[in-house]
């Protein structure tokens, strides 16, 4: 085991979208940097999660869109094999060059290997073929190790080898028949894709009594109207008690409290991540707790961006965060000042921006109803139902979506949006832009919106509001 040693200003660990923006960032700022990468630059997010389940679920969208306009049909069934392969294109066929290239360029130099604290500002990566580096951090060093899935306490799980959401995202043959465990994002588009593509018989169970239960009610509630209207079996209050796979590798069964049973040719599971903490170096339980610089308390050195640090498991959110953390440890690194806005994470806690790809998409923004009253907010709440918005109706037949606004009646501004219907995900930004800059609902009666579009609901809202 050779040993080599390299004095470098930052060391990231973790090559995905949290940990290459960092990098980009401290590199700017004038700062060397190394990223070590234990499997593919790009991360979870570029080949296993965000990018291959949009390819995935962009094809299932349109058709079902197809079917909402008069004088429209689809030839034939979706082309499986043609998704398969555009979603393969998507993700470069698992191939990171690009993404390497990418760093190279910034400059920035890449790592291979499995990184770990080894002592203050010191990073050791064992390579693929066992060669150990020490990497000397003059400034900082970062995790961002990102997250891996939650494996839930079920008798019998682990040996029926159930999926997780890279199964989902990385499959070849489409089960014709899928069990999927959880409620969350990723069961919800995970299950409609692949019931889209093949899986015929598909049965959602959740635990709880809804769906997205992150998210408005409402949200959860037309999404599982969908489903069920596609032919997928939602069952809610589902308690699994156990599972096991036919000894000859052949169908899994899941046993449900109150006697049920539930066969098919693959379980999915869905049930949350947990930071990917495991043999980091560092005693830690859960998530790597930062202040608003990114920095782990009580260290002048440590800092945690993205799925680690638990704050938003999202990958917009993982960037957000790795603009902020570059930019302060250069900052610092320089004497400059490092209490400036931008310097500070301040969008985190009021709610981030996050879509949902299913059909109809789901997004929102900021806080819903029940969190902003529970943190004490003087709440007034205004809905409409979409399908009464000029623009939507001509999307399609009989379209269906909601919109809630969570508005601070102290204040007049808006605390919270959020929208399920066919093509809305679009609007979302325009709402982030209103929480955000707390733009009061007096200003946002002078933004108009055009005619016919979706985007007129931001009027209907308004005027249901009483402007
Ligand atoms: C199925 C699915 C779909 C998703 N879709 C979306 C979406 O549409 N939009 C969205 O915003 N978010 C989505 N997410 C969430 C998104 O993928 C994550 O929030 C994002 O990938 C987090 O980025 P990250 O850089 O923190 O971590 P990751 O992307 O997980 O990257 C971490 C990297 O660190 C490496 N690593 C870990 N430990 C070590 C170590 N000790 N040494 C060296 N390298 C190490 C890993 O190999 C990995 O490359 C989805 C998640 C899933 C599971
Ligand atoms: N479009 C997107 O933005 C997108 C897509 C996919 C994933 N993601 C991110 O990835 C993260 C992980 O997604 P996820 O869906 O795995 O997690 P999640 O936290 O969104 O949902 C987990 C679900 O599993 C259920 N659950 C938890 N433990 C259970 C148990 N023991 N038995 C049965 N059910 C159980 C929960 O009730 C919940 O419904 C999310 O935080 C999300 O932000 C984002």
């Amino acid at each position: 085991m050779t040993e080599q040693s390299t004095d470098v200003d930052v060391v990231v660990i973790g090559a995905g979208p949290a940990g290459e923006n960092v990098a980009g960032r401290v590199v700017r700022g004038g700062l060397s940097c190394a990223v070590v990468e234990d499997h593919l630059a790009g991360g979870e997010c570029s080949y296993y999660a965000c990018i291959p389940s949009k390819a995935l679920l962009r094809p299932v969208e349109l058709a079902a869109e197809v079917g909402r306009v008069r004088g429209l049909r689809l030839e034939g069934p979706i082309d499986v094999p043609a998704v398969l392969a555009a979603r393969d294109k998507a993700v470069a066929g698992l191939d990171d060059s690009g993404q390497a290239g990418w760093i190279a360029g910034l400059p920035a130099t890449l790592v291979r290997g499995r990184g770990r604290v080894a002592g203050e500002r010191l990073v050791e990566v064992t390579g693929p073929d066992g060669t150990v580096t020490r990497l000397r951090a003059r400034h900082a060093v970062v995790l961002a190790t990102g997250s891996v899935p939650v494996v839930p306490d079920v008798p019998g799980l682990a040996a029926a080898r159930p999926w997780f959401s890279r199964d989902a995202t990385t499959v070849s043959e489409v089960p014709g028949r899928l069990v999927v465990l959880g409620g969350g994002v990723v069961a919800c588009e995970m299950a409609q894709a692949l019931h889209a593509l093949g899986a015929t018989e598909t049965t959602l169970l959740v635990r709880g009594d809804r769906l997205l239960g992150r998210m408005e009610r409402f949200a959860g509630e037309l999404l599982a109207d969908s489903m069920r209207e596609a032919g997928i079996d939602v069952r809610m209050g589902a308690k699994v008690t156990g599972v096991e796979r036919a000894s000859d590798g052949g169908p899994v069964t899941v046993h449900l409290a109150g006697g049920e049973q539930v066969e098919a040719d693959e379980l999915l599971v869905a049930t949350g991540r947990r930071p990917a903490t495991d043999g980091l170096g560092l005693d830690l339980d859960g998530a790597v707790e930062v202040d608003d610089s990114m920095r782990v308390p009580g260290s002048d050195w440590l800092y945690a961006v993205g799925d680690v640090n638990g704050r938003n498991l999202l990958t917009h959110m993982g960037k957000y965060q790795a603009r902020v953390c570059g930019d302060v440890i250069a900052a610092r690194a320089a004497g400059r000042p490092d209490d400036a806005p931008s310097l500070r994470d301040s969008a985190d806690g009021r709610g981030a921006p996050q879509i949902v790809f299913t059909d109809p998409q789901v997004c929102a923004v900021g806080r819903t109803e029940e969190a902003a009253r529970a943190e004490g907010f003087e709440v007034r709440v205004v809905e409409y139902d979409l399908g009464n918005v000029a623009g939507a109706s001509l999307m399609g037949e009989g379209y269906k979506g909601r919109a809630k606004a969570v508005v601070d009646e102290r204040r007049r501004v808006l605390l919270g949006v959020t929208f399920a219907g066919p093509a809305v995900a679009e609007l979302l930004h325009a709402a982030t832009i209103a929480v955000t800059a707390e733009v009061p609902l007096e200003t946002l009666w002078h933004a108009v919106p055009a005619f016919p579009a979706v985007s007129e609901i931001w009027l209907r809202l308004l005027e249901e509001y009483g402007l």
